[in-house]
């Protein structure tokens, strides 16, 4: 059985970078009492950046994923020497409130469309999140659905859109909500018995932006409520944005009445970042923060981290550290020295045994049967969907691609290459087998 800790901490590993994970999360020790969680840091400076940076979203996880307002306290300690009297929180329900009574949007104003850096994989996302926030409520964009893996962006431009609204119409009511927070709210509107306040709070807004609707899965009465909130705020045109981390079809557990509605809308999907943009991104937030980062290093570790974005921040972050720490400049050298951990963890689920291995699984054929000469229909799709994410994700060349895979010549990996490229615009299933492979192989 997993702890409520852990299931926080898996929860937290998709959102923040492995840094902040390692650096900041992992050293916590931990007591789970019934309604509590304890929290136990082993200095006062740990302390305070869990409580700065973290402690909303694990009080926003705990109580969603228990299912009730968990008292989570963080404080100074260990196991071994427990702190009978903790020093009073910030009283809880000051976390847990989410829409207080003089409206706020809950937006983060530091993201907006200017520092989104526009990418092959993100355009259409940004151009449909740009439209919709100069023009919201239109029928034809409503709603925004933007879908992809973790960590690529769809929270940004979600607060861009808002932002812009704001910027745009004055006294324009927008409202972010996390999709546990709208989850908490309902449970305490029914607590309290005054749904009713619930319903008109949601549904007196001009948009309404929810973030990760997929924690909606299995929350049946979350759902029904949301069906209606979404029918009011439709029919009114009102503007609704969501994010998903898939499809909202591919997600389990979800009402196929409120999937297909989700539809109805502009679904757009965001991509994995490629290799332009990981560099584009890498350059533009080293400048942000004052770093200086020649186009040769942000080149090399864009090649070699591959994942999200959130990952990319974590490196620049560490090398930011590093560098005003040692005062070294950051050159090539400098950087694969600060990054070693991260590159290799990298590399590893980007290996070829790796991808062959995933696509095996995922046609439910074996490794052999990949690397093998036969060539049922089947196997050969599977075959060429797992030479194309080789050259895809990794730096090997066609002919070491062609001779890890049962020492085929290097005309037949370009062709798989072409031949899938082409049925990823022109046929949805081999689209859908790609989206899915790349995220199993790329989420971390
Ligand atoms: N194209 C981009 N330009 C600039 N920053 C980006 C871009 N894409 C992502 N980021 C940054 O990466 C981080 C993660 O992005 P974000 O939180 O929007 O991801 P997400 O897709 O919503 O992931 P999740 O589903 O895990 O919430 C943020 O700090 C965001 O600013």
């Amino acid at each position: 059985m997993h702890t409520l800790w852990d299931r926080c901490l898996a929860r937290l590993d998709a959102e923040f970078s492995e840094q902040d994970i390692l650096t900041w999360l992992k050293p916590l020790q931990v007591r789970e009492e019934p309604g509590v969680l304890r929290l136990l840091a082993p200095n006062a400076f740990v302390l305070e950046s869990v409580r700065e940076r973290f402690l909303e979203r694990i009080q926003e996880i705990s109580n969603f994923l228990a299912e009730e307002v968990v008292d989570v306290r963080l404080e100074v300690g260990s196991l071994a020497k427990p702190k009978p009297a903790p020093k009073p929180e910030r009283p809880r329900a000051e976390v847990v409130a989410s829409i207080p009574d003089d409206f706020e949007s809950n937006l983060d104003n530091h993201y907006t469309f200017d520092n989104f850096v526009e990418g092959k994989s993100n355009q259409l996302g940004r151009a449909a999140a740009f439209q919709v926030a100069m023009n919201p409520g239109r029928r034809e964009s409503n709603p925004l659905l933007l879908y992809g893996g973790t960590g690529l962006g769809k929270t940004h431009l979600m607060y861009a859109a808002g932002n812009l609204m704001r910027r745009n119409r004055p006294g324009f009511k927008v409202l972010y909500q996390r999709s546990e927070q709208f989850f908490s709210d309902m449970i305490k509107a029914l607590n309290a018995k005054n749904m009713d306040d619930f319903k008109s709070r949601y549904r007196s807004v001009d948009a309404l932006l929810i973030d990760d609707i997929q924690f909606f899965a299995g929350k049946d009465r979350t759902q029904e409520e949301f069906f209606h909130t979404f029918n009011s705020l439709f029919e009114s045109n009102q503007q609704i944005i969501l994010t998903c981390d898939r499809y909202p079809k591919e997600v389990e557990n979800m009402e196929p009445r409120l999937t297909s509605r989700l539809g109805w809308g502009l679904p757009v999907a965001i991509e994995p970042p490629d290799f332009e943009t990981r560099a584009a991104i890498l350059l533009k937030k080293a400048d942000q923060k004052g770093l200086k980062l020649s186009e040769e290093v942000a080149y090399m570790i864009a090649r070699r981290m591959r994942s999200h974005v959130r990952d990319l921040e974590g490196a620049l972050n560490t090398l930011s550290a590093r560098a005003h720490f040692t005062g070294r400049a950051v050159s090539i050298e400098f950087a694969q020295e600060a990054l070693r951990d991260l590159l290799t963890v990298q590399e590893r689920a980007l290996s070829i045994p790796n991808i062959q291995k995933v696509v095996a699984d995922y046609s439910q054929l074996r490794v052999a049967d990949l690397l093998s000469k036969r060539r049922t229909r089947h196997l050969a799709r599977a075959r060429q969907l797992a030479m194309a994410l080789t050259k895809e994700l990794t730096t090997h060349s066609l002919p070491e691609i062609g001779d890890a895979f049962g020492g085929r010549d290097h005309t037949t990996v370009l062709h798989a290459c072409r031949l899938i490229a082409e049925l990823r615009e022109t046929d949805g299933k081999t689209r859908e087998d790609w989206d899915k492979l790349i995220r199993a192989l790329t989420s971390g």
